[in-house]
């Protein structure tokens, strides 16, 4: 469990997060979203004492990072700036790390197993490609066993193999009751891969929520219906749950709480004509720029497909 309360950094006129206060739960993956420069990694580090906040309070499992006796054995972090020698091999960084921390051999070769670094782990860390070494650094994470995860914008960068894999492993993780934390810029990412949702804008909370939430306020997913007699395919549709739209006189309806292979055959069981029958994509991407719009620091120049905020890459940070 991981709790902010008030918590509060600036750095000298800029405040780069503003009054942060939640709770992040175990046994569930928790996405922690904003934009580019939204404050994820301030909040992160401060979380682990990395970075010491200007005001309020943060703790893990009821006690501040530093006050735990083995704190790696407590929280494991991914944090973007990676420190491992280049001339090392990825088991020997893991080996000293663990040596170090009071963390038996044997978890070395597990982590690494677990973490599918068998084939490379005597090779030179240098060598790594941005997959292996992102693989590497969740493997330094997960060595002290610790209930707590926290993992910044891991999938940044890698190919879809690495992002199924990462998406799998955070899963794992909190369905053994761990609590696991993890930021990103990408809405539709973290809608595969989390339950809960922290989104955060210019330092502020906007949204403390979770993605069947989130989803159900974008738009929920509903089934557009051209049929030949709306008013009575809506009678026939209605029931628990079910909700029913669509302007008097028009053909068109949108449903939600039914499938279109439900709607299509209670259609045919009424004897209506059907003219079209279209599951209704929320996107989700646009739903958190329209909440998170006007927080944008850095936006691409006027004129470009992006309307709020800036894809990656074409930011002017
Ligand atoms: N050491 C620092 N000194 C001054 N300003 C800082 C410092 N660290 C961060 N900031 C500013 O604080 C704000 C939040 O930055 P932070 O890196 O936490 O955002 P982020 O959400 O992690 O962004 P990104 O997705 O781009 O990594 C930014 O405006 C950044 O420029």
């Amino acid at each position: 469990m991981i709790e902010l309360q008030h918590l509060v950094k600036r750095y000298g006129d800029k405040t780069a997060v503003d009054d942060l206060h939640f709770t992040v739960k175990p046994g569930v993956v928790t996405g922690f979203l904003g934009p580019n420069g939204a404050g994820k990694s301030t909040t992160m580090r401060m979380i682990l004492g990395l970075d010491a906040p200007t005001s309020g309070s943060v703790t893990v499992n009821g006690k501040r990072y530093a006050q735990h006796a083995a704190p790696i054995q407590e929280v494991g972090a991914l944090l973007e700036a990676r420190s491992i020698h280049p001339g090392r091999s990825a088991h020997n960084h893991l080996l000293a790390l663990a040596l170090t921390h009071g963390i038996p051999r044997r978890r070395v070769d597990e982590v690494i197993e677990l973490t599918g670094l068998g084939k490379v782990a005597k090779k030179r860390a240098g060598a790594f490609s941005l997959g292996m070494g992102q693989r590497l650094g969740i493997a330094a994470a997960l060595l002290g066993d610790p209930q707590t995860i926290m993992l910044d914008e891991p999938v940044n960068g890698l190919d879809p193999e690495g992002v199924l894999w990462i998406r799998t492993l955070l899963t794992s993780l909190a369905a053994e009751g761990r609590t696991v934390f993890v930021s990103s810029h990408l809405m539709s990412e973290m809608a595969l891969t989390a339950t809960d949702l922290v989104i955060i804008g210019r330092g502020r909370l906007m949204a403390d929520t979770t993605v069947a939430e989130f989803i159900e306020q974008a738009g929920g997913d509903s089934v557009k219906v051209v049929s030949s007699d709306a008013a009575r395919l809506r009678e026939a549709l209605l029931g628990p749950d079910v909700t029913v739209t669509g302007e008097a006189g028009s053909e068109t309806l949108a449903v939600s709480g039914l499938s279109a292979r439900q709607i299509g055959q209670a259609a045919a069981d009424a004897g209506i004509a059907v003219f079209e029958l279209t599951p209704q994509a929320v996107s989700l991407e646009e739903a958190f720029m329209t909440l998170t719009g006007d927080t944008v620091e850095y936006r691409s120049n006027a004129g470009t497909a992006s309307k709020n905020g800036a894809p990656e890459g074409s930011v002017a940070a």
